[in-house]
């Protein structure tokens, strides 16, 4: 097989090689280069075909002998195949794109779609949704005509396509725009894909709003790459297999539950089963405090506790591919379930309270835990996704949730 990669100048973040590789693209390689190394790599004799991402997609463009109509018609390439007469450069973005629009319930036909950012995969998403039918299409961006502060002016929109890198990780949480501003809006897709569920995403969860992230376009466009590459067709089925695979990988596996139910300890034993780290909520509120819980406690009252904990939820919630065990009172803080569920499946741990242990537990020390279980158990069930019995033995409620979180992927059990 030739040899493939990712050109860009930063690509830290790629996850284009495992999903080239679960493609069959096996020799792919990251290909981080300056500007003035690209001629170098063009003239490299090993390599067969190229994928683009930021800052190059135009750039490459004058390096290829042939252009694809839908390359020059977006006037980016994010494929580029060699040829006997040079590089063919394509753009299979679009297909991407075009892809989690359908998976995500969202159609454009007839519709007015506001689209947020005026860069590169503006112009492809533009394309796209003219193509499909789009009644009209409002560009939004900071300096433009249409910009955040005149948004009232396009409350009539039906889809909303954010293609701004707010919202990503490593700062999560923020949201271009409010959703309640569109009481119309019919559809939100973010091209974003870490965190798979970004603030403008959640907040489209909640209202009932059909969604899609951008992970099924990253994939999507690796599988439309690779036909190029290999000259064969890949069935649209394994685009969706491969995502699921890789949610698998990256989704957190986040513990939630009365103090004393049993998260540590759960939490141990599937960090062990899933080969993942643990990362235990409290452990970093004492690293970041400098100091022991109670000690916390004892200096600043609940609430001085509760803020070290809200910035360790955030910090923990947009990571990947972790079990996170959290605080029994996690939940009592609403902006934590989304930091939470962001990234990650939540499972709420159940265990008789009769059995629950009070030692070096500040809020248990004198507390009625029935009335806490009474006042928490709603907040437990909002923020969770599934509900686990922990009254057997801690090993066997490990096991289904690792079981249960297989299953949700279709991946098989590692
Ligand atoms: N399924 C179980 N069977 C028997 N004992 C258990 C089980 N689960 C947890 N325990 C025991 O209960 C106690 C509390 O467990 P653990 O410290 O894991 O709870 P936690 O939810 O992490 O508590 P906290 O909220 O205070 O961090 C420990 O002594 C642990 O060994
Ligand atoms: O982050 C990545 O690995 C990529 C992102 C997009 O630009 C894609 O167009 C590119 O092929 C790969
Ligand atoms: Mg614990």
């Amino acid at each position: 097989m030739g040899r493939y990669g990712i050109l860009g100048r930063v690509l830290l973040h790629s996850w284009s090689p495992p999903i080239h590789n679960a493609f069959g693209c096996t020799n792919y390689h990251i290909l981080q280069r300056e500007p003035e190394e690209l001629p170098a790599l063009f003239a490299d004799p090993a390599m067969s075909g190229i994928n683009v991402t930021i800052p190059y997609k135009q750039t490459v463009m004058e390096h290829c002998v042939y252009l694809d109509p839908l390359a020059v018609e977006i006037g980016a390439v994010n494929t580029m195949v060699r040829h006997a007469d040079g590089y063919h450069g394509y753009n299979t973005d679009a297909y991407g794109f075009a892809y989690m629009a359908k998976v995500g319930g969202v159609g454009f036909d007839g519709k007015k779609v506001v689209v947020l950012g005026s860069g590169g995969s503006s112009l492809m998403v533009q394309t796209v949704v003219k193509r499909a039918g789009a009644s009209s299409v409002i560009v939004v961006s900071r300096g433009g005509v249409n910009n955040y502060e005149n948004l009232h002016l396009h409350a009539d929109a039906q889809v909303i396509v954010n293609t701004t890198p707010l919202g990503m990780y490593p700062k999560a949480g923020v949201s271009p725009v409010d959703l309640t501003a569109f009481p119309c809006c019919e559809g939100v897709l973010d091209l974003v894909y870490n965190p798979q569920k970004t603030a403008l995403l959640l907040q489209a969860e909640a209202m009932g709003i059909p969604h899609g992230d951008g992970l099924p376009m990253l994939v999507a466009q690796a599988k439309a790459a690779d036909e190029l590459y290999m000259n064969c067709a890949i069935a649209d089925e394994k685009i969706d297999a491969v995502v699921k695979q890789i949610r698998h990988q990256v989704t957190n596996i986040v513990l939630v539950g009365m103090p004393s139910s049993g998260k540590s300890t759960v939490g141990d034993l599937l960090a062990q089963l899933s080969a993942r780290t643990a990362v235990d909520l409290d452990q970093g509120v004492e690293q970041s405090a400098g100091c022991t819980i109670p000690e916390l406690f004892a200096a600043q009252g609940e609430a001085g506790f509760r803020a070290v904990e809200r910035v360790e939820t955030m910090k923990a919630g947009q990571g990947s591919g972790q079990v996170i065990v959290t605080g029994g009172g996690v939940v009592k803080d609403l902006r934590n379930h989304d930091a939470l569920r962001q990234n990650g499946r939540v499972y709420h741990l159940v265990r008789d309270v009769e059995k629950l242990s009070r030692d070096g537990r500040p809020l248990s020390a004198n507390a009625d835990l029935e009335a806490m279980w009474q006042e928490r158990a709603p907040l437990y069930a909002q923020a969770s996704d599934v509900t686990v019995d922990n009254n057997g033995a801690p090993e066997e409620t490990a096991d289904m949730i690792w079981r249960d979180f297989c299953e949700y992927f279709g991946v098989e059990r590692p």
